[in-house]
This record gives C-alpha cells, structure tokens and sequence, in this order.
C-alpha cells in the first residue's frame, strides 16, 4: 500500500477529519507541535464568556449548505501528474492516497484516492462501483485529449493546463459535481435573469472582453456549433477541441456556463443527421461539470431521457426554436410542446419567428397560462425577429442577451443588457429610483463604480453618495417618496428605525449593510414596494472563503477569528456557521448577541496552545492592532507535524483595511496559508449588494477588475 502523506497509519486518516475539542481540553495528538512564541495577551478578553456546545448554530440553520460529499473520490490521473491528485484533496480537505485497492477504501469515511490511468482496471476490480466517484483528469498543456473510453467510462472529467487559474477551476467543478454549490437555486430565486450567448468561433478571442460582456449576465452560452477548429473549418469541432474551449471559458469566468450544440434547422451548425453525436457532446458537457445544458426537443426521446438521468448536478434546458413564421403561440401546438419539454427539462425555453407585433401579445398570453398552472419548470420564451423584440423585454427567465463586442448576434432580434433595460424604463416596468451610498468617504469609490454600472446596464436610476452626518440624518433619507434604496458604509445596527423588515441574515448578524426595495403585489392589483434591510457583507465573506476549497472542507472544522468588536466580527461568525464549520474561537472580544451560542474565548496563552490546529483563521482587527495576528499564523503554520497535509490549518482571511501594522498576509503565505485580503471580500460583497439593489449581476471579476488593487 503506497503511504500516506503524513505516514499516519491508514486506519487513522481514513475517517473524517479531527473534530473540534474544547479550549479545556488538555493536549493530545492533535496539538500544534510548533514552538513559535505567541504574544496575544494583550488582545485576549475576559474569560468570563460563558462557552457553550460548538454544533449550535442559530441564526444559520437556513444557510447550511456544505453537505460532505459521500463516496469516495477516485482521481484517474496520467503518468507524472500525481499532484493533481493532492490538489483534489486540497480542495475537499481531506486526506488523499494512492492505494491502488480501491474496494478496500470504498467501504471507509470519504478519502480521496489516486489511480493511474494504467492501472485502473486493477483498482476496480470487486469494487462498488456505487460507492465511488470516479473522475478521469486529464492535463491538456501538451494539445493530448483523454482517452475516449476511458472518459465514457468515468462520471465526471476535469481537463486543466497549469495556469493560475487551475485551482479555481477545480473547486468550481468539484463543488459543482459534489452538489456543494448549486448555482441555479439561486438563479430561480431572481426576479429576471439573462444570459449572454457568446458566437466566438475561439473562445480565446472572447477572453480579453469577457469580464465586460458578462456584465448584466447570469450565466454565459458557448455556441459549441459555432466553434472553428482550425484545420477543420466546416466540420464539427472535435471534442478534444470543445474540451479546451470550454476550459479556458471556465477559467476566465465565474458565471455558470450554458452549453449548447445548435443544430443546422434551428440556426445552428449541428448536423442533424445523427441525434448520437448530440448525446455524445451533452453527455460529455455533463461530465466536464458543466452547469447548464440545451438539449433541443427535436432529438428522439431516447436521447433526451437518457440526458436527464446522467445529469448529475448539471440543469437541463429543453429547447425549441421555429423558424418558419407560421408557428402560433395560440394553437394547441404550444401547450403541448411545453408539457412535452417539461417530461426532461428544467427550465422549458420555446422560441419562435415572428412578424407581428401581435404575436408578442399571444406569446404573453401564452406565458401566463403556464404560469398560472403554478408548478412545472419555469418557462423561457422569446419572438425572433424584430417584431419580437418586445417578448425579449417581457421573458424574465433566462432571456438570451447579445453585446455589442461580440461577432454577431446569435439570433435576430437580439437585444443587449441595456437595452432590454431601457425598453422596461420606458414600458413603466422599470420605474428611475434613486440609490444612496450613506456612509463616510470610504463609500465614494464604491458608489462611483455602481454608478458606472448603472450606466453600463442601461438602469435609469441615480445614485448619491452622502455622508452619515449626525443621527437622525439618514432617516430622513429612507423616507423621502423617491427613496429607492441603499448601501450603508459602515453598515448600521439592525435597531435603526425606519428598516422595519430584515432579511435573517441581517437580524442574526445584527447588521444592515444594504436596504433593498422589494415589490410585492397587493390585494387590488397594483404592486407595493416595501425596503428590507440586508447584509451582503456575509456573502462576500463566504464566497471568499470557498474559492480555493469547496464548502464542506470546512465542515466541523476549528476557526479562530480575532476582533476588537463583536459586531466587526458577526458577518464571519454568520459565514463560518453557514459553512458549518465546529468550533469557533475568539480572541480581542466577547460576543453577547444571537451568534454568541458556542463561540469559545481564548482566555490565555495557554488555552490557545491547547486547541486543535484551526482550519481557518480571520482577522477583523483594526489596522493599528492587524499584526497581533502575525504570531497565531506563525504558530499554526502549515507544516505542523501531528496533522496529515491535507486537514492542517488552511485559509487565512484579513479583513483589515486602511493602513496597517505589520504584513499578517506576508507573514500567512509564507507561513503555508491560502490568505485573502479584505479586497476580495469587498469585490464579491459589491456583486451582492449590486444584486440587492437593483437585481442585476455584475460579475465578479469585472469588479475586481475595475475596482483595482486598492479601490473601496
Ligand atoms: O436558445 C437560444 C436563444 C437564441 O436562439 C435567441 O433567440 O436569442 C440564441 C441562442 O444562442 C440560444 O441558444
């Protein structure tokens, strides 16, 4: 049996990792081994808080999410490219090995394990097939492809080059394929999504303007008929070709990827000689963790059934397209097109060409008899042509959008973001509401930015920045008439008056840091717009914490964070719990509000040295006390002995802005950590709270991009 990293006996690391002890306990095999010095008495609070059981979690029990996924994960790896398979139990924070006998592990705890392609007939032999997870990886840098039975044979398949990006790539397919994010339970949730359909024949020349086409998207389509493989113009692109396409369009963006092979009949490239080569390149979508699928209603049956019960975690989109112009929304036909899509799909998308504006109406009328049957998957419908362009404004449910720096539009009549946007102003179904920042100067960048994205997104609505001032002046502001919502800088205590409805998050964290307008309908028709106060900050907090590993990597895992405040530290108490991380710890403060249940004050030096090696530590401390944490990371560093590589301390997140002491994010990478400063923080919590206030999604990266290293 080849060992494992830290030579445990296998018996020992097979099983879930060390669970959280108590502050009190005494010292066991699970103590930090390092000696470095720890000077952090001066920030220790009083031992006074009483400590409570650290599985409470109040105020979450909403927002769990991070199941451990069950299996084992078998990685399928190539000759010399071992390490791919330490970066997969990196990113899951479990223990790995290279036991070629894998019916022996699949009856432990979850464990990841390695094979070699060669020798993987070996390693299944009397194995449970069910009990496992098998994932071919599969380097592409040298231009090879995977071996196609050897992919037909695995569930899943993950193709990588070595770029920065891998790690990132990783977790998103893991946590896809784990069922640890599900993106579209979030998507469903929004008022109006859309999705950008890219026509590049080369995803590369996409790359360059990706962050500023996907501005207004929820999710980005590649058109794999559209794909040119060179040397092979005219042909179907290979797979090992779409493949790599898909790759690096998932390794530029964080948005949901729509994968679709068009066919020749409904304005695509797709020959529709042979439905077995659509199921090929679906089936293969699915494997490669690819978050949506467009599986057009044309293809037999068979095909269509057999799609839906290997889909994993992947969303099917039924789709339907014609394009003679005589299609009617208003004959039998439609309804029975819906029910027949809706036997395999998830979302139901039908479109049509159209040359009346009439046939807009009858599409509405349509829609909303679907709609009153009140179940069923949620239906995408637009016209085609310009006459359609109307429907394009009206479907709320994963309209295509087009931009103009892509090649051509995907369809006729295809509007961008903005436009869509501005035809709902001038409908009245988009009425101008004008947005403050509230808060002090360190909210000008930020609000400069939304305005930016106003602007880009075609929104009608204003936005002011203005400062706190004294109490009572920011009242007066949420009850003007026009008052349309708002993003508060420092954020403010849910106890402020005029915020009488909070999301649960913000009650729990006792925080408001968005105030979102959100409309309702009433009893006589019209709608009533009501304000919730919100808090996007955990949500950025959490998005951070999961880029490099997946949710349940944190799962009954022991977190440290330090704080001169209780309220500086609740949107991380509110995300750790939401991971379902195991103990706690504090340092520099006491917590007395509804998250204080089962959080564990470090009363001494001691105490510290006692604890079980944190997975994740997180500093909220001011800038004049930051490097206080500098001994802790240091302490914990990553090369403990006692703990095997892949459940030793891991994530340090610093959250800490303005002009610090010392370097903790420095001192954390050179120490072993996976550190995060408050910037990332502050990019994913600028999506969030873009997204509250006026529903649209304004990706990450483009954030990042824009906001710079230093701005807000
Ligand atoms: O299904 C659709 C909708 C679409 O055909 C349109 O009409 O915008 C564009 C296609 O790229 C996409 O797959």
């Amino acid at each position: 049996m080849a060992p494992l990293l830290d030579e445990t006996p296998v018996s020992n690391v097979l099983c879930d990792p060390p669970t959280s002890m108590s502050a009190n306990s005494s010292a066991s095999a699970s103590t930090p081994t390092s000696s470095s010095p720890l000077n952090i008495a001066s920030i220790v609070s009083d031992p006074d808080q009483p400590s409570a059981s650290s599985t409470v979690r109040n105020g979450v029990h909403d927002t769990i999410s991070s199941e451990t996924p069950s299996g084992t994960v078998v990685v399928v790896f190539q000759p010399g490219q071992e390490h791919i398979v330490h970066m997969v139990a990196e990113v899951l924070g479990k223990p790995w090995t290279t036991e070629t006998a894998i019916s022996t592990l699949s009856k432990t705890d979850v464990v990841v394990a390695g094979v070699v392609t060669d020798s993987l007939d070996r390693s299944l032999q009397d194995c449970d097939r069910a009990a496992i997870i098998l994932v071919n990886t599969h380097s592409v840098e040298d231009g090879s492809a995977p071996d196609d039975t050897l992919s037909e044979r695995c569930d899943y398949e993950f193709l990588y080059s070595r770029t920065p990006f891998l790690r990132r790539d990783l977790t998103r397919f893991l946590s896809l394929i784990l069922g640890q994010t599900r993106p579209h339970e979030d998507l469903r949730t929004k008022t109006r999504t859309n999705f950008i359909s890219t026509t590049f024949p080369d995803v590369h020349a996409a790359l360059p303007n990706l962050d500023i086409l996907s501005v207004g998207s929820d999710a980005v389509e590649i058109r794999v008929d559209l794909l040119v493989e060179p040397g092979c113009e005219g042909k179907v692109p290979s797979l090992k070709y779409v493949g790599q396409q898909l790759m690096l369009l998932r390794q530029h963006t964080e948005l949901p990827i729509i994968f679709t092979t068009r066919c020749t009949k409904e304005n695509g490239k797709f020959p529709m000689n042979d439905p077995s080569l659509f199921f090929k390149y679906l089936r293969r979508a699915i494997q490669w963790g690819v978050e949506y699928v467009d599986v057009e209603l044309w293809l037999p049956e068979d095909i269509r059934r057999r799609l839906a019960e290997v889909k994993g975690n992947s969303i099917i989109m039924s789709a339907f397209h014609d394009f003679s112009g005589t299609w009617k929304w208003t004959s039998s036909d439609a309804s029975r097109i819906f029910n027949e899509s809706a036997k395999y799909g998830d979302i139901v998308k039908m479109i049509a060409m159209v040359s009346t504006i009439e046939e807009n109406y009858e599409l509405e009328y349509f829609r909303s008899t679907i709609k009153s049957r009140g179940s069923g998957p949620p239906l995408s419908a637009v016209n085609m042509g310009q006459m359609g362009q109307l429907s394009r404004a009206l479907n709320t449910v994963f309209s295509p959008i087009t931009h103009p720096l892509l090649p051509m539009i995907a369809a006729p009549g295809q509007l961008t973001a903005a436009e869509i946007n501005e035809a709902l102003h001038i409908m009245g179904q988009l009425p101008k509401r004008d947005l403050y920042a509230i808060g002090s100067f360190r909210s000008t960048p930020q609000s400069m930015f939304m305005e930016k994205c106003l602007n880009e997104l075609g929104l009608p609505h204003s936005i002011t920045c203005i400062d706190r001032g004294p109490k009572g002046s920011m009242e007066s502001i949420l009850l003007q008439p026009s008052f349309g919502g708002a993003s508060l800088n420092p954020p403010v205590a849910t106890s402020t008056s005029h915020i009488p409805i909070l999301s649960d998050a913000a009650r729990a964290i006792g925080l408001i840091d968005t105030i979102a307008a959100t409309s309702s309908p009433t009893t006589t028709g019209t709608n009533s717009t009501r304000f919730i106060g919100e808090n996007a900050a955990w949500k950025g907090i959490r998005a951070t914490l999961t880029r490099d590993y997946v949710p349940s990597a944190y799962q009954g895992r022991a977190a440290i964070i330090l704080s001169s405040s209780e309220s500086d530290a609740s949107a991380t108490i509110f995300a750790l719990r939401s991971l379902g991380v195991g103990s706690i710890y504090t340092v520099g403060f006491k917590a007395y509000g509804p998250l204080a249940v089962g959080l564990e004050p470090f009363t001494s030096i001691q105490s510290v040295k006692l604890v079980e090696s944190p997975f994740v530590i997180v500093s909220a401390l001011p800038p004049e006390k930051s490097l206080l944490v500098q001994p802790l990371l240091r302490h914990y560093r990553s090369n403990g002995r006692a703990s095997p590589h892949s459940t030793r301390g891991k994530v340090y997140l610093d959250l800490t802005s303005g002009a610090r002491k010392g370097d903790p994010l420095g001192v954390a990478r050179s120490a072993g950590w996976t550190a995060y400063g408050a910037e990332d923080v502050t990019a994913w919590t600028t999506v969030e709270t873009l997204r509250l206030l006026v529903g649209q999604n304004v990706p990450f990266d483009f954030v990042r991009m824009a906001s710079g290293r230093s701005l807000f």
